[in-house]
């Protein structure tokens, strides 16, 4: 883990330049901390003066009304000063938690899936960045209050009585001194706070996602031994924080105490000598009496605040590191199959978008008319695919490798266009990475694929991936309805279209799926592994249907189904071969005979 202490200026500066408003917030802050001064001098001022008043200048009740009254002025503007920047802070802070939220997800999209775990991130993302609130809505209007107030205040007290101010001036800085020790010995403790929570969340996630196995196996129960070890460490390490947050709180209040004691006992020993006497005397001494501790108090607050806000600056520096790190590849998306079920529905998402960034006046069947009178009603917001005829896809000496495995063997092939190809060969030879490498989500070691005489390297990934629909062999489900797994072929997304209920009412029959409003959970528990991959089928057939894409590429696509089924199936997608480049890796006789060629190696 990158360590907070290594450059927490510089973090200080990254999260307030990713936070937009920040600046203004700072500002807003610094006025309002002009007016609190003004508010807590002129409060000093009258509390001073109508003590002196009624003690040295013997002045009666009724003439220190107006008194009484002002000073209840100031202290009510004072509070609503101060409920103005808590509801400013928090609104700051608000806007900065959903911005880091917003581009850490971004950044996640991008990067390749399978590096993080999915508990840590979840508790990075969501209690990680919520703990910034301790820093933006806390500590950091206290650090602006902790520079306005004592230069106020000082100014004032250099002006009413000199000494009292140049006790404040030297002891003053002590405060930030110890903050700035405690700190770093905090800042250690609070990474390792984070790491424990890191931890709980991680472990936590693996339990519950391996539960159903665990409980196969009767050991459910050894769990709950691993659980109290690990909340164990968190409780202890949240402690131990704890401690030196209230021991650190001590010491400041300890070290300001003793501070306004020695101003005290300088106005006391000059009130006694006579150096202040009279009515005059009495309201300065009091005066610098209230003041003196007022310098202190921002400088304290901000030293305890620190704590609440070390948590989600070690969080932030995480968020940071994810931000600063560079794409494998800058237009690669998250491959879905290797994704849970949310990161397949954000691909498709971020498809969807691009579909309707690209939308044109007239609806994709109309213009291409591949299906005829087949074709679905589609939304006007689809694209038109960019490749537009079915192109040739060539593999020229194509070589794929694993990490930690051989390398499969060197590839050579010719798909034709506009012709249905079906790939034959043994399992493991490489058929399925063979359709994610045309998607872009495989890369090959050497060798090359191109689509006619262009190379895939050479074509914009996005547009490809539009050209393209693939059904891969274990299709991603997610929480919720047959329906909406099926219309995340074409989702919702901001503007862009949504597939009509009788688009996917038809893919679905098509598709011998089961009925539109059957719960599927995201693990496919609940359909049965056949209606599970009719399902993706269905999502498939809309996909085709909407988008009129010229490469079609089906793994497996009646793997699970009966012959009755199987048959069924490929008669309803039939009419969607003709014209496209289509490739089906199978090994059913009933696929075969709907092909043109079949290709072994
Ligand atoms: N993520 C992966 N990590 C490591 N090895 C992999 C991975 N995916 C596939 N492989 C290996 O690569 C080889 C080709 O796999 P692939 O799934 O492409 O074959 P296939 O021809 O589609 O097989 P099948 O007909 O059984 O689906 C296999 O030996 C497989 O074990």
């Amino acid at each position: 883990m990158t360590t907070l202490a290594s450059k927490p200026a510089n973090l200080d500066r990254r999260l307030l330049h990713r936070a937009r408003g920040a600046t203004l917030f700072i500002g807003v802050c610094a006025a309002l901390g002009i007016a609190r001064t003004a508010c807590v001098v002129a409060g000093a001022w009258l509390t001073a003066s109508l003590i002196a008043g009624a003690f040295a200048g013997g002045q009666s009740n009724g003439s220190l009304g107006p008194q009484l009254v002002a000073l209840g002025a100031v202290l009510a503007v004072r509070a609503l000063l101060a409920s103005v920047q808590e509801a400013a802070a928090h609104r700051a802070s608000a806007g900065v938690k959903s911005g880091l939220r917003r581009q850490a997800l971004q950044q996640l999209m991008r990067l390749p899936s399978g590096k993080r775990h999915t508990g840590e991130t979840a508790a990075l993302l969501v209690r990680g960045i919520d703990a910034l609130d301790g820093y933006f809505a806390r500590y950091l209007p206290q650090l602006v209050l902790a520079v306005v107030v004592p230069v106020g205040v000082l100014a004032v007290m250099l002006a009413a009585y000199p000494p009292a101010a140049l006790i404040v001036l030297v002891t003053l800085p002590l405060i930030p001194l110890f903050g700035v020790l405690i700190g770093l010995y905090t800042r250690t403790r609070a990474e390792r706070q984070w790491e424990s929570t890191s931890r709980l969340a991680h472990h936590f996630a693996d339990l519950v996602a391996g539960l159903p196995t665990l409980k196969a196996f009767g050991r459910a129960g050894k769990q709950v031994e691993a659980i109290e070890v690990t909340t164990g460490a968190y409780r202890r390490r949240s402690m131990a924080l704890l401690r030196v947050a209230f021991c650190s709180a001590l010491v400041l209040e300890l070290a300001a105490s003793l501070s306004v004691a020695v101003v005290a006992v300088t106005v006391g020993v000059d009130l006694v000598d006579g150096g202040m006497t009279g009515e005059a005397g009495l309201r300065t001494a009091l005066l610098v009496l209230i003041l003196a501790p007022e310098a202190y108090l921002p400088l304290r607050n901000a030293g305890a605040h620190y704590h609440a806000s070390a948590e989600g600056l070690a969080a932030a520096e995480q968020v940071f590191a994810i931000l600063a790190e560079a794409p494998e590849d800058a237009e690669a998306e998250p491959e879905p199959t290797a994704q849970g079920a949310g990161g397949f529905a954000q691909w498709l998402g971020k498809r969807s978008a691009a579909l309707a960034g690209k939308a044109g006046a007239a609806g994709v069947a109309q213009r291409h008319g591949r299906h005829g009178p087949t074709a679905l009603t589609t939304s006007p917001a689809l694209s038109h695919p960019p490749l537009d005829r079915a192109p040739a896809i060539m593999f020229r000496r194509t070589v794929f490798a694993y990490p930690g495995r051989q390398p499969l063997p060197e590839l050579s092939l010719t798909i034709p266009a506009g012709q249905t190809t079906v790939l034959t060969a043994r399992s493991g030879a490489g058929k399925s990475t063979l359709m994610a490498a045309l998607v872009g989500f495989r890369q090959p070691v050497s060798g090359s694929i191109a689509f006619d005489d262009t190379e895939l390297s050479g074509l914009d990934l996005a547009a490809v991936r539009r050209s393209i629909a693939w059904l891969p062999q274990r299709p991603v489900l997610i929480d919720g309805t047959v329906a909406e797994n099926v219309r995340l072929a074409v989702p919702d997304s901001r503007g862009g279209a949504r597939a009509s209920d009788p688009a996917v009412a038809k893919a679905i029959a098509a598709a011998h799926a089961p009925a539109a409003n059957r719960t599927v959970a995201a693990d496919g528990s609940g359909l049965s592994a056949g209606e599970a991959a009719r399902v993706g089928l269905a999502r498939f057939l809309l996909r085709v249907d909407l988008l009129d894409p010229p490469v079609l590429l089906l793994d497996e696509p009646t793997a699970h189904l009966d012959g009755d089924t199987e048959q069924a199936v490929l008669d309803s997608f039939a009419p969607y071969l003709a014209q496209r480049t289509v490739l089906i890796a199978s090994h059913r006789s009933a696929v075969r005979a709907i092909a043109d060629r079949e290709v072994d190696w």
